[in-house]
């Protein structure tokens, strides 16, 4: 059910205070035509209401003859603003952009980053950005798993289903989804709460088995029957199962694009307030699910794109795929233990960092 603006006013003034955004900031509302208008209305307002200076910069959609989904994660690579010189000196110009359109994985993105501007990324209906406005607690939880990645050599991931997945790590960075963009450069996602880093290139190998329930992305689909993904030298070479595996196969067929199959980031999922069940709740086109990218203890992968840490592969195609039930530990650290993440490993490395 819907929110009303006060509620969304408000949770838009606690994201922009958490994000420093101060009177005189040069902020810009970048829209589209899946903008939705609440979330503008009310996001312009509280920028207005800092003593930002506000601006609307709306692009025209692109890539819609091309994608087979219309969900905004499910074509990506390029956005309106390839090529767009104009609209680049606008957003290079501006202290922060809230992306209200989706820019994400696109070249265009790091280059904005790389200036310095921060971008936000918010296009979850409103009752989801209320329901799940991030917290200083929520940035603490993600920055403690952060830490846990520091140094480690190895992401491995188990499951009674028949995942066995050695990923090693090291060439990329860690990348924090706290939903807050509080340091100049940095891009974030609201909603989130969750830990990803990408895989070293050519590395993984293993089997990735998908279980009953867990969840497909962009089709928005719980599984019903298991799905084999076998991985060598980093990329999949097989995917083998039901019904399920058959539409993602063709759907990932479609793009013609060898590096649709390359494994992309991997994490896991730290948001207590996210919930796996919340996707079923929804029609498939009014969400982008991000709860299941979300909710605590899943482990979150996917195929495609590396450019948003520096890798080469802008594929238009990117599959994501949180699990349920899996074990995730780096090297000999466990992290999440069948689905449940090791709470301990947070209370104590927190009571260390207080
Ligand atoms: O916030 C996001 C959304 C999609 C994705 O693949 C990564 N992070």
């Amino acid at each position: 059910m819907p929110v009303s603006d006060v509620e969304l006013i408000r949770a838009w003034d606690q994201v922009l205070s958490l994000s420093g955004v101060r009177s005189g900031d040069m902020v810009t509302i970048l829209t589209s035509d899946n903008t939705h208008p609440q979330t503008l209305r009310c996001a312009t307002i509280s920028a207005a209401s800092c003593g930002a200076v506000v601006n609307r910069l709306d692009l025209p959609p692109i890539n819609g003859e091309k994608a087979l989904s219309r969900d905004s994660l499910a074509y990506l690579g390029t956005t309106p603003l390839t090529g767009n010189r104009a609209a680049m000196a606008a957003l290079k110009a501006s202290d922060y952009v809230l992306d209200l359109m989706t820019l994400l994985f696109s070249p265009e993105q790091q280059e904005l980053l790389e200036s310095g501007t921060r971008i936000l990324l918010a296009v979850e209906p409103p009752e989801v950005l209320v329901r799940l406005v991030p917290t200083p607690e929520d940035r603490e939880r993600v920055a403690t798993a952060a830490r846990i990645f520091e140094g480690k050599k190895a992401m491995y991931v188990t499951s009674k289903a028949g995942t066995n997945v050695r990923m090693p790590l090291g060439q990329y960075p860690v990348v924090q989804e706290y939903g807050l963009v509080d340091q100049p450069g940095r891009w974030d996602h609201w909603p989130s709460g969750f830990i990803l880093t990408w895989p070293n290139e050519g590395e993984v190998e293993g089997t990735i088995v998908l279980d009953k329930g867990d969840i497909l992305l962009p089709m928005k689909s719980y599984v019903q029957s298991p799905i084999t993904i076998t991985i060598k030298k980093g990329f999949a070479t097989s995917i083998e199962g039901g019904l399920d595996a058959e539409l993602l196969s063709e759907y990932m067929a479609s793009f013609n694009d060898p590096e649709a199959y390359a494994i992309s980031h991997i994490g896991y999922g730290l948001q207590k307030r996210a919930f796996w069940s919340t996707l079923s709740l929804y029609d498939r086109e009014a969400t982008i699910a991000m709860d299941a990218r979300a909710f605590n203890g899943n482990f979150l992968f996917s195929m495609g794109p590396n450019n948003e840490v520096g890798g080469t592969r802008s594929t238009p195609c990117h599959i994501d795929i949180p699990m349920r039930n899996c074990s995730v530990a780096l090297d000999d650290v466990h992290v999440v233990r069948e689905g449940k993440v090791v709470e301990e490993l947070h209370s104590t490395l927190r009571r260390v960092a207080a």
